[in-house]
């Protein structure tokens, strides 16, 4: 078996993988990348990237069967297996985009499945079997969907994955798990035409946000024609429809295919990491805010190491792993990471949340309403609002949080001004271009200054 050796060997070509990768190879460290499967992870293959795709299509088909003011539009239809296509081709360009960036960092690329053998020797098997010797390693397995034993993928019961290479809409679609990808994909195909049903354990749906977040999404749903089932389990999918438990009786909800989003699983434990004896949080691999694991020598990233589980997080942590191993001093700020939820209306959400806030000292919060800002108006999608929190005097803000229409765009400077550390009056002293939605930044922090102007 042929043998090489490295200073650092990366398991796994995700975001947090691959960015590693790239800065490590900038900075000069003699890098190797393992990766099964297409460059990219599960966000640029099955995640993000195709999901978003997806998302647009249906964004755009349903602006053409529901057009604004003035527009008539008759005979629309759609053509799922074209935008497959569509988004089949974005991907592509990605994933070998990021074959190319790696290429140009001299990252050296090992097609196949690593086995680690202990903290510092991969065996990668196959036509050309190869032992990778290094001195430090970095695992971004990543994560996979997680299973319910009672609705087992296969069939007409898809992961996230299948949901995102379907030929064609389904007519009735059950969602289980009310979260990000149960309702951004179950928002997508009821734009598509499909009759959605939602089944969701907790009492609300993205449970981990406050209601007020979540109601304008609740109504949009509603508009939408999509029934959500809250506090509610099910049970098992027979006969063209799945039964659903709800305050102890019954439901049976008709359905072609079900769609199970009910979290995803670490790979904390194949690839012969279960053997490395590393600590572990639950199913993830256990890091120090330097991404370290118990192991000298052993680094995590991204998904494998637990919540959130989202590409920016484990960018941010393969930028600053390549660095540390550069013998950089290097922290992250966790407290500035923004979630998105790419439903319609989208969901932001950085730093602290009203009542995380308040559990540490008086609070100051404001919001101000999309429903008087001018550019909403003129884009005729004026729900939600931007909402900012922070500490009593206003001098530190704690959190920014906003729903409606595009607010994902808003989402940098929101992690700018925590980044930063602004205050409300950094904000309110911020000219925000008019008339755009960024305004409402800008006003709600006047208010929570006691002195908004356009309300
Ligand atoms: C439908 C969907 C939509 C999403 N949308 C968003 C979004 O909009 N925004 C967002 O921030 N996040 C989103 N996410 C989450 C995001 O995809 C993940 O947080 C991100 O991909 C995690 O990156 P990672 O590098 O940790 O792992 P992954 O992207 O899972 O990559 C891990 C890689 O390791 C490889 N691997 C595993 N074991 C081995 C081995 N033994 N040998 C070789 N290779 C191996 C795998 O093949 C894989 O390519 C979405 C996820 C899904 C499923
Ligand atoms: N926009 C984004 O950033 C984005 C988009 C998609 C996915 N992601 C990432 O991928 C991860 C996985 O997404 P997800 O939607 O699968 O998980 P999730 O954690 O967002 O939501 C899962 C939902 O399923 C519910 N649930 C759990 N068990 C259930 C059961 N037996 N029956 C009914 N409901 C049940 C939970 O209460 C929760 O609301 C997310 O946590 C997120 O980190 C991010």
């Amino acid at each position: 078996m042929r043998e090489i050796t490295c200073r650092l060997l990366i398991i796994g070509s995700g975001p947090g993988g691959y960015v590693c990768a790239l800065r490590a190879g900038q900075l000069g460290i003699d890098t190797v990348l393992v990766e099964e499967a297409r460059l990219g992870g599960t966000c640029l293959t099955v995640g993000c990237i195709p999901s978003k795709a997806l998302i647009h299509a249906a964004d755009e088909f349903h602006r053409t069967r529901h057009p604004g003011p003035g527009v008539r539009i008759t005979g629309a239809s759609f053509d799922l297996p074209e935008a497959m296509a569509w988004k089949d081709g974005i991907v592509d360009q990605l994933s070998s985009g990021v074959g190319t960036l790696l290429r140009k960092a001299k990252v050296r690329l090992i097609h196949g499945r690593a086995d680690l053998r202990d903290g510092k020797t991969a065996v990668v098997a196959g036509d050309d079997p190869v032992t990778i010797r290094c001195e430090t390693l970095v695992i971004a397995t990543g994560s996979e969907p997680a299973t319910l034993p009672a609705l087992p993928f296969g069939g007409d019961i898809l992961s996230s994955t299948e949901a995102l290479a379907l030929t064609e809409v389904p007519a009735r679609l059950a969602v289980v798990g009310g979260g990000y990808i149960g309702l951004e994909l179950g928002m997508a195909y009821a734009k598509l035409g499909s009759t959605v049903t939602v089944v969701e354990t907790a009492p609300r749906i993205l449970p981990a946000w406050d209601a007020d977040l979540t109601t304008p999404l609740m109504s949009a749903l509603d508009r939408l024609g999509v029934r959500v089932l809250t506090g509610s389990l099910a049970q098992g999918f027979s006969g063209g429809a799945l039964s659903v438990l709800k305050d102890g009786a019954e439901d049976r909800v008709g359905a072609d295919k079900v769609l199970v989003t009910v979290g995803r699983r670490p790979r904390s434990t194949a690839a012969g990491i279960a053997g490395l004896g590393l600590a572990t949080d639950g199913p993830f691999l256990r890091i120090d805010g330097a991404c370290r694991t118990s192991m000298t020598g052993v680094y995590a990233i991204g998904d494998v190491t637990g919540e959130p589980m989202l590409a920016h997080r484990a960018m941010a942590q393969g930028e600053m792993v390549a660095e540390l191993v550069a013998g950089h001093a290097r922290t992250w700020d966790h407290r500035a990471m923004p979630a998105v939820c790419f439903t319609d209306p989208e969901i932001v959400s950085v730093g602290l949340l009203p009542d995380q806030a308040a559990a540490r000292g008086p609070v100051k919060v404001a919001s101000f309403p999309f429903g008087v800002n001018g550019r909403a108006l003129t884009e005729n999608r004026f729900e939600g609002f931007v909402r900012v929190v922070a500490d009593g005097d206003g001098r530190e803000i704690l959190g920014i949080q906003a729903v409606g229409s595009g607010v994902s765009e808003l989402a940098g400077e929101f992690s700018l001004a925590l980044e930063m550390g602004a205050t409300l009056a950094d904000i309110a002293a911020t000219i925000h271009a008019h008339p755009t939605r960024g305004e409402v930044l800008h006003e709600a922090s006047l208010r929570a200054l006691g002195r908004t102007l356009h309300l």
